[in-house]
C-alpha cells in the first residue's frame, strides 16, 4: 500500500464526526436476521478506536444491489439490532442517506454516538459515483474514514469519489489489515505455494486464475468450475455445471501450467446426484465419467487426499470458492476436507489467506474460522487486488 496513505491510527478522533464507509452488505434470512455477522464485527476496532478517542461515528454502507430506489428488503435497518449488540451501545437511524433528517441527525451526534444511514445505493446516483451525491455525503462529518474493503474494487460515490471532499481521509483498522494480509500472499510468498480455486464461476475468476500462474508452486482446482476441464479433456460431465466458451481457455490454461512448470491438479472422481437437492439419489464417479442424468456436485474422496496431501506439503496457502454445494451436508465433504487440511497446514507453520464470501462462511461454519491465518471480508475485492489492479477505494485516500 502507498505509505503516504494515512490510518486512524495516525489520528486523535476527539470532538469529531468521522464518516465511515463501511461494507455492511451481509447475508439476511427471510425473517431479515443477520445470519452471518463477520463484517460487522469486522469493522468495530475502527468504529471503537474513534469513540474511545471522543469522537462521533456515521456510518453508511450498501446492502444487496436495489435496483430502482428504496426496497424494505434491502434497508439497512434490519442490521440495527445486530450492530446494536456488537457495539454494547444504541444506534441512531437515518432512514434516508442524504436530505435534511440525515442532515439534522448528523449535526446533533454528540461524542461516543453512533448513526447509520440508509442504504446507499437507494440512490442510484451512488454507483454513477456522481458527485454531487458524494457532496451531500461529505457534509454530515468532518473525517472521511475508508473501511470497507469487501468495496474497495468499486469506484462508487462513497468509495471514491467522496474523498476529494476531505482534507483529512484515512484508512480504517480492517482495510490495512486486509491490504497487509494480502501483501504477505502477493509479495515474496514462503514455498511451496499453493492456490485452491473453487466455486461456480470460471468466468468470475479467469484473471486471477491466470495470474496465479505466474506466481504459484501448485493450482488446485475443485468445486462447480472444475467440470468445463473436464469436458475440455474430453470427458463426459453429465448435468455438471459448465461454461461452454471457456473450454478453449481452460485447455490454453493447461497448456500454460505445463510451460510454466505449475503443478494444475483437478479432481479425479467426484460426488455425483441426480438432482441439485440434498436427498437426491447420489453415488460416486470417475473424472469425465459422469453419466447423462447425473451431476457432480463435490469432489470424491480421492480427490481429497490428493488435494489434502498437497495442502499440506504447502507453506502458503490461497483459497477461494469451496469444493462443492457446502450448503448442503450430502456435499460438503470436499470444502470440510480442505478447511481441514488448511487449518492443519496452518498449525504446521504455513500461511493461509481465504477469500470469498462463500469460502469464509464455509471455513467458518465448519469451524475453522480461527485455525487459519486470515479470513478476508473481500470477495471480488480481493481477487482484483491480487490480480494486481488498484482498488479505487484504497486509491482515492492517497493525499
Ligand atoms: N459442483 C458444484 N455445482 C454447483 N455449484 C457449486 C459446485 N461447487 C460449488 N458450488 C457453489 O459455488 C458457490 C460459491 O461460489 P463462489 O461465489 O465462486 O465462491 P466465493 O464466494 O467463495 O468466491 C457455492 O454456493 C457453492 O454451492
Ligand atoms: O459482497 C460484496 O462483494 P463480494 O460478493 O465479492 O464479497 C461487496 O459488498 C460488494 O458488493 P457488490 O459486488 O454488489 O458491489
Amino acid at each position: 500500500m502507498n505509505p503516504r496513505i494515512k490510518n486512524v491510527d495516525n489520528l486523535s478522533f476527539k470532538g469529531m464526526k468521522a464518516l465511515i464507509r463501511v461494507d455492511f452488505n451481509v447475508p439476511l434470512d427471510d425473517h431479515f436476521h443477520v445470519t452471518d455477522d463477520t463484517r460487522i464485527e469486522a469493522a468495530l476496532p475502527t468504529i471503537n478506536k474513534i469513540l474511545n478517542d471522543g469522537g462521533a461515528v456515521i456510518l453508511m454502507s450498501h446492502l444487496g444491489r436495489p435496483k430502482s430506489g428504496p426496497e424494505d428488503k434491502f434497508s439497512l435497518k434490519h442490521i440495527v439490532l445486530t450492530l446494536e449488540k456488537a457495539l454494547g451501545k444504541s444506534v441512531k437511524f437515518a432512514p434516508d442517506c442524504i436530505g435534511s433528517e440525515a442532515k439534522n441527525l448528523a449535526e446533533g451526534l454528540k461524542a461516543g454516538e453512533v448513526l447509520l444511514l440508509e442504504n446507499l445505493r437507494f440512490y442510484k446516483e451512488e454507483e454513477k459515483g456522481d458527485a454531487d451525491f458524494a457532496k451531500k455525503l461529505a457534509s454530515l462529518g468532518d473525517i472521511y474514514v475508508n473501511d470497507a474493503f469487501g468495496t474497495a474494487h468499486r469506484a462508487h460515490a462513497s468509495t471514491a469519489v467522496i474523498a476529494q471532499y476531505f482534507d483529512i481521509k484515512v484508512c480504517g483498522y480492517l482495510m490495512l489489515s486486509e491490504l497487509k494480509n494480502a501483501d504477505k500472499v502477493l509479495g515474496n510468498p514462503e514455498r511451496p505455494y499453493t492456490a485452491i480455486m473453487g466455486g461456480a464461476k470460471i468466468s468470475d475468476k479467469i484473471l486471477i486464475i491466470e495470474r496465479l500462474l505466474d506466481k504459484v508452486d501448485n493450482l488446485i482446482i475443485g468445486g462447480g468450475m472444475s467440470y468445463t476441464f473436464a469436458k475440455a479433456q474430453g470427458g463426459s460431465i453429465g448435468d455438471s455445471l459448465l461454461e461452454p466458451d471457456k473450454l478453449d481457455f481452460v485447455l490454453q490454461l493447461m497448456e500454460k501450467a505445463k510451460t510454466k512448470g505449475v503443478n494444475l491438479i483437478l479432481p479425479v472422481d467426484t460426488v455425483i446426484s441426480k438432482a441439485f437437492a440434498n436427498d437426491a439419489e447420489q453415488g460416486l464417479a470417475k473424472k469425465g465419467e459422469i453419466p447423462d442424468g447425473w451431476m457432480g456436485l463435490d469432489i470424491g474422496p480421492d480427490t481429497r487426499k490428493i488435494f489434502a496431501e498437497t495442502v499440506l506439503k504447502s507453506k502458503t496457502i490461497l483459497w477461494n470458492g469451496p469444493m462443492g454445494v457446502f450448503e448442503m451436508e450430502s456435499f460438503d465433504k470436499g470444502t470440510k476436507a480442505i478447511a481441514e487440511a488448511v487449518a492443519e497446514a496452518t498449525r504446521n507453520g504455513a500461511y493461509s489467506l481465504i477469500g470469498g464470501g462463500d469460502s469464509a462462511a464455509a471455513v467458518n461454519k465448519f469451524g475453522y474460522g480461527d485455525q487459519v491465518s486470515f479470513v478476508s471480508t473481500g470477495g471480488g475485492a480481493l481477487l482484483e487486488h491480487m490480480e494486481g489492479k488498484v482498488l479505487p477505494g484504497v486509491a482515492a485516500l492517497e493525499p
